[in-house]
């Protein structure tokens, strides 16, 4: 048995605890996060006035930061919740959406990451690259996870960063800077359903409610949302996106540790 198959049972303990997740997130996501986490056997709570945050943070299990439809408003909530959540040793999970397509996007994402001690940022590879100012689009176009090497991209994000770091894509990699693994399941229809990144942050902040060791908890969340994705298309696939949207949730709500486990492709690098 590999170390990661004792790690899938953290799916059960989510259960069981059935963490808060306090998410300040974009407008885009919120119904179909707040459904996904439901789905996962947690409780999700978006909570953005700067007169609750603090409180609201503090009564978490994670706080989910996510910069997809930013303003100044929000982000000086994000900080404050974060900062309650520090205080409070709340873990914070940080999705630094579309850095990299606007300066504001980047400077408020690296503005979070220095003022907020994260205990994870989860994002695709152009965002991960550019928070570091690493800049990995190619005229505006994302290039993609065959322009570089994600496995390196991600270490070198997590030393600058002192954070746990998954970059995820085609191939997902989790990372503290020291333990590297890949997580390979998945399925392309994610990419057509919005959100699906912005889920997937909040699944990882609800691993991280019940695991100190983040890299552990961040490679169960993408190993059991990999595979579910994997059931959900295997039913929902002739019909396309909206039907495998429905079946995704199901599938989060259905696949236990036993499918993880026997479904799971982790790799230690
Ligand atoms: N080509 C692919 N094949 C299989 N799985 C994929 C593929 N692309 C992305 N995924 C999976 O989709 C999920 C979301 O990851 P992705 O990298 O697309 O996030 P994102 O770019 O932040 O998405 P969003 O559009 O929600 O912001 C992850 O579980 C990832 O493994
Ligand atoms: C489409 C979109 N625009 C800003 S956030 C978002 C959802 C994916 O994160
Ligand atoms: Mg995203």
């Amino acid at each position: 048995m590999d170390n990661w198959h004792k790690w899938a049972e953290l799916l059960e303990r989510v259960r069981e605890a059935n963490p808060l997740v306090h998410h300040i997130t974009n407008v885009v996501v919120t119904n179909f996060t707040a459904n996904g986490l439901l789905a996962l056997g947690a409780s999700p709570v978006m909570a953005y006035a700067k007169e609750e945050v603090a409180e609201m943070a503090k009564l978490a299990g994670a706080l989910v930061l996510n910069i997809g439809t930013l303003n100044a408003t929000e982000v000086e909530a994000m900080l404050m919740a974060g900062r309650a959540a520090n205080e409070a040793g709340v873990p914070v999970i940080f999705d630094p959406v579309g850095a990299g397509a606007t300066s504001y996007r980047t400077e408020t994402a690296r503005y979070i990451a220095e003022q907020i001690k994260l205990a994870a940022v989860r994002g695709n590879a152009a965002e991960i690259a550019n928070m570091i100012g690493e800049p990995w689009m190619i005229k505006g176009v994302d290039a993609g996870q065959g322009s570089g090497d994600v496995v390196a991209l991600a270490k070198r994000a997590a030393a600058k960063l002192g954070t746990v770091v998954a970059i995820t894509g085609k191939e997902d990699v989790v990372t503290d800077g020291q333990a590297t693994y890949l997580i390979r399941n998945g399925h392309p229809l994610l990419t057509k359903v919005t959100g699906t990144g912005c889920l997937l942050t909040s699944v990882v902040g609800a691993f991280a409610a019940v695991e100190p060791d983040v890299v552990k908890a961040a490679v169960a969340a993408l190993a059991y949302y990999g595979v579910a994705a994997e059931q959900a298309a295997a039913e929902a696939e002739k019909h396309g996106p909206g039907s495998f949207q429905a079946a995704f949730l199901d599938a989060l709500a259905r696949i236990g540790v036993d499918d993880v486990k026997r479904d799971g492709r982790v790799e230690q690098r």
